[in-house]
């Protein structure tokens, strides 16, 4: 699973960008009312270009699982990110695809999505959790930051099943994220642009080099 992802990639050479940095995986997005929503067509585009040089994962909001299958198969992603109101069963549906379950978490829902979680059989779980803010009117990409508070003891309770955090993460706030948290991994879309779906350089190193001192696992 990876530990450092960008995003929301809409260009070729921000892919290469992005996995130049140290980003060990970028996010094709193919939720049609994001402004970082590509085509079928870009992420095949990407996947002959940087091959295994990075982890390619799929990002859907809401889609039918055979559509994303379809897709997953086309354009050759490592992982399927499902970050709208799909149920925990979809999971299993998808597989053997690994998916990145998102879930935007905040006060007393943790312990309702524990509680769902704590249920499922072993062989159904998510590759990983990614949580994000609690935004009204956004799936994800609003640039808010994720409840930390809410995430203090996600050891008890994620059952082994790595954590992602996202939610507003920027070069100046991932370490203390990481800090008050200490997940498997970090994801970050808006916070390393200049204009939606535009990635900036200087950001995104930055970006890439704190999270990954943070985590540990030092730089390139
Ligand atoms: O980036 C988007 O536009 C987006 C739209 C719909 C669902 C998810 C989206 N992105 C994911 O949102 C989180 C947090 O983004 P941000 O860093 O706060 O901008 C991130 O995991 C993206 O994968």
């Amino acid at each position: 699973m990876f530990r450092v992802k960008v995003c929301g990639v809409t260009t070729l050479d921000d892919a290469a960008m992005v996995a130049d940095a140290g980003a060990d995986a970028i996010g094709l997005n193919f939720y049609a009312k994001s402004p970082r929503c590509v085509t079928p067509e870009f992420a095949a585009q990407v996947r002959d270009r940087l091959g295994d040089r990075v982890q390619r994962i799929g990002l859907f909001v809401n889609e039918p699982p055979e559509r994303i299958g379809q897709l997953a198969d086309e354009c050759g992603f490592t992982a399927i990110q499902l970050h709208g109101d799909e149920p925990l069963s979809m999971v299993a549906e998808l597989r053997p695809w690994p998916v990145v379950l998102a879930r935007r978490l905040a006060g007393p829902n943790t312990a309702v999505f524990a509680e769902e979680l704590a249920a499922l059989p072993a062989d159904a779980l998510p590759a990983a959790l990614l949580v994000d803010a609690a935004v009204p009117g956004h799936y994800g990409g609003s640039g808010q930051q994720a409840d930390w508070q809410a995430l203090t003891d996600h050891d008890q309770w994620r059952r082994g099943v790595p954590l992602i955090l996202a939610g507003g993460l920027r070069p100046y706030n991932v370490a203390q994220a990481v800090a008050a948290v200490r997940p498997h991994g970090v994801d970050t879309a808006s916070g390393v642009e200049s204009s939606p779906g535009v990635k900036d350089p200087r950001l995104t190193g930055q970006f890439v080099a704190a999270a990954r001192r943070a985590l540990g696992i030092g730089a390139l």
